[in-house]
């Protein structure tokens, strides 16, 4: 028997643009009250994956259940339960917020007091109640995303897919759209939502299918992901000066320490340490010896690129 907290299931599905094999064979099931990510680099296939379920993109093959039944065409009245928030805004830059919520609201059928009810929920979600009455054209880019976040839900879907909902956003509006989709969880709401940001997976997915070439190359609960993988601690340094020449041999042969290019400036060393408790006091020494102070010290969050390396054996791109 199919399992009744999944709302969305996909199975099998394939898209190819010419010879490139775009999506390859994507499964997934998004159950009620949890945010599903789909995290990959660019070009992995996410927003193919979520177009094709969103039924903006025909599929090859594969197809789409909503509540355990297969989704049959636009008319299908369970795509109702569908909200898309894609990549590319769709707002009217001359309107304002509360007129391109009421035009969005009116696309889905919305009317009267329900639609006035549901203009005000999304104005609340977005954070721009206060301002409704101004046009978008003098928008920030975090406010323009929180609008066009919200008029995804104007009709209330139980399903909400996300397609890389923060590009361009700025912190604030960042974790104001955050707050907002945790709280769409927690009342229930079955979220799936693409990202190439560990970070906003880590902090925001309840599960995880990270994908590349069109593929889910692992799967799990995401706490459980990231705790399996060995994901070794990056250190970014930033020295009182440019270091001398013998620097990176001396520190090249500290057990456990690996120098990384890609230091802002020359004073700046990133070093992968295979444990922070050993490799650092040895590193600290070692710069002392060679009479080099330090003015900072930075730990980096563990990349995508070292999880999946550490998942799969594999680099990101072969
Ligand atoms: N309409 C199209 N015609 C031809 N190729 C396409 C088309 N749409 C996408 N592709 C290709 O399919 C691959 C997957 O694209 P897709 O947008 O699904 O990836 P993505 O993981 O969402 O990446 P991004 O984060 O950059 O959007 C890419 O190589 C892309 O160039």
């Amino acid at each position: 028997m199919s399992d009744p907290s999944v709302i969305l299931q996909a199975r099998g599905l394939r898209k190819r643009y010419g010879t490139q094999e775009v999506v390859r064979s994507m499964d997934l099931s998004l159950r009620r009250g949890e945010i599903l990510g789909l995290l990959g680099p660019n070009g992995a296939g996410k927003s193919t994956t979520v177009s094709m379920i969103a039924g903006l993109i025909e599929a090859d093959g594969g197809d789409c259940l909503i509540d355990g039944q297969p989704v049959r065409g636009d008319a299908d009245p369970r795509k109702g339960l569908l909200g898309l928030v894609p990549q590319e805004l769709a707002l009217h830059e001359t309107l304002s917020a509360a007129s391109n919520l009421r035009a969005f609201a009116a696309l889905y059928g919305l009317s009267g007091q329900r639609l006035a009810q549901r203009v005000d929920a999304a104005l609340d979600i977005a954070g721009l109640r206060d301002r409704a009455g101004d046009t978008v054209a003098e928008f920030s880019g975090g406010m323009k995303r929180r609008l066009h976040i919200a008029c995804a839900l104007l009709h209330d879907p139980a399903i909400v897919i996300l397609d890389e909902p923060t590009v361009g956003v700025d912190p604030q509006s960042r974790n104001a759209i955050f707050e907002a989709l945790l709280a769409l969880r927690d009342a229930g709401k079955a979220l799936l939502y693409t990202t190439h940001y560990m970070e906003e997976a880590e902090r925001l997915c309840d599960r995880l299918l990270i994908v590349d070439h069109g593929q889910v190359v692992a799967s799990g609960r995401t706490r459980e992901l990231l705790d399996a993988a060995v994901l070794v601690p990056t250190v970014c340094l930033e020295l009182d000066r440019a270091p001398p020449a013998g620097l990176a041999e001396a520190l090249g042969r500290l057990p456990g320490v690996q120098l990384l290019a890609g230091g802002e400036r020359p004073q700046q060393l990133r070093l992968e340490l295979a444990s922070l408790v050993q490799g650092l006091p040895a590193v600290l020494q070692c710069l002392a010896g060679q009479g080099l102070g330090l003015q900072g010290l930075q730990t980096e969050r563990p990349s995508l690129e070292q999880l999946f390396l550490s998942l799969t054996g594999r680099q990101l791109r072969d």
